[in-house]
């Protein structure tokens, strides 16, 4: 039997899973069918999510760990900060560490442990970094621009301004009405950037976003692999970096942002350091629960939920009743 655990950070929601507590470490095929089988909201186990977090070993001395993220979908994502939380608190408890570094696809990132939220509600800061502007990392053709900061996109939507930053996965940002954000668009234009397509050929994830004062924003995320998501921490970060950059008069950068969305909130930092960018991305990393299951199933992602040992935490219900006093 090995155990598994079902997560999340602002209610973006993962299964995460440890190659190393494994006989036999799953293949990247494995791993691939793992994540679409198991995140399907029909037929996935605890109404599936959005997607596989797996940690394994890291060669990439003084990293404590590896983080792959697996979209919904089976595609993979170069970044998730949500997700970063999640497996950074996993790795703090089994290595009974408060400061250290993950490897992710691109960067070694840190991770620190902050205080408790509150009873029950786990808090981690992570790191959001390399960030790009260019078309070449994002990437995007055929909009006849080579960074996009604050523009209007004709083709994708008229009225609104767009700003495209890598985080460095793909992120589309526009700062939006209350009645846009309440229409479809984020649905047409997410569904439109992720199918074939001239402007993402790797597709985008799409972030519609309300400045609701000069220290809180809204964020809502459509996002690639996915489709809608109750939060996405690589979203509200690039978010925070566009709000700063757009607006100099307010002077954003090193301050403490609050960042709203459909699961909750997470505080956001923005920084420049000589000449990059980077952003401190904090918030709670939730177990919901603990499930052990035959490892054979996991290879062969078979997974019969009456053979699955299911057990919830009380950490969902502590998120919950801290985030429902906090709604803006
Ligand atoms: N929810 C994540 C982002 C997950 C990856 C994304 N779907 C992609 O393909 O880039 C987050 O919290 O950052």
């Amino acid at each position: 039997m090995v155990t598994i655990q079902k997560v999340h950070g602002s209610q973006n929601q993962f299964f995460l899973l440890d190659q190393t507590t494994l006989q036999q470490p799953l293949t990247q095929e494995e791993l691939v069918i793992l994540a679409k089988n198991i995140t399907n909201s029909q037929t996935g186990l605890l109404g599936g999510a959005d997607g596989l977090l797996v940690v394994s070993n890291s060669q990439h001395l003084p990293a404590l760990g590896k983080m792959q993220v697996i979209n919904a979908d089976g595609t993979i994502a170069s970044m998730c900060g949500n997700g970063l939380r999640t497996v950074g608190r996993y790795l703090a408890e089994k290595y009974q560490q408060n400061d250290f570094i993950v490897e992710t696809e691109q960067a070694d990132l840190k991770v620190t442990c902050q205080a408790d939220w509150a009873p029950d509600v786990k808090a981690i800061s992570v790191e959001i970094s390399p960030v790009s502007f260019q078309r070449a990392a994002l990437p995007f053709d055929n909009l006849g621009t080579e960074q996009l900061i604050s523009q209007p996109v004709p083709v994708l939507a008229s009225d609104l301004k767009f700003t495209a930053i890598a985080v460095p996965n793909p992120h589309l940002i526009s700062f939006v009405s209350a009645k846009i954000l309440a229409g479809d668009l984020l649905k047409n234009l997410g569904t439109k950037l992720n199918q074939a397509n001239p402007y993402f050929p790797d597709g985008v994830n799409v972030s519609f976003a309300q400045i609701i004062n000069e220290q809180q924003l809204f964020v809502q995320t459509f996002e690639r692999g996915v489709g809608f998501t109750n939060a996405c921490g690589t979203g509200m970060s690039a978010t925070s970096l566009a709000f700063a950059l757009i607006h100099p008069e307010l002077n954003i950068f090193d301050r403490l942002l609050t960042v709203y969305n459909p699961g909750g909130y997470v505080q956001t930092r923005v920084h420049q350091t000589d000449n990059h960018y980077w952003i401190e991305l904090i918030g709670n990393a939730t177990i919901t629960h603990y499930l052990d299951l035959n490892e054979n199933d996991l290879h062969h992602a078979t997974i019969d939920p009456a053979q699955v040992k299911i057990t919830p935490t009380v950490e969902d219900a502590a998120y919950q009743q801290f985030i429902k006093d906090r709604r803006p």
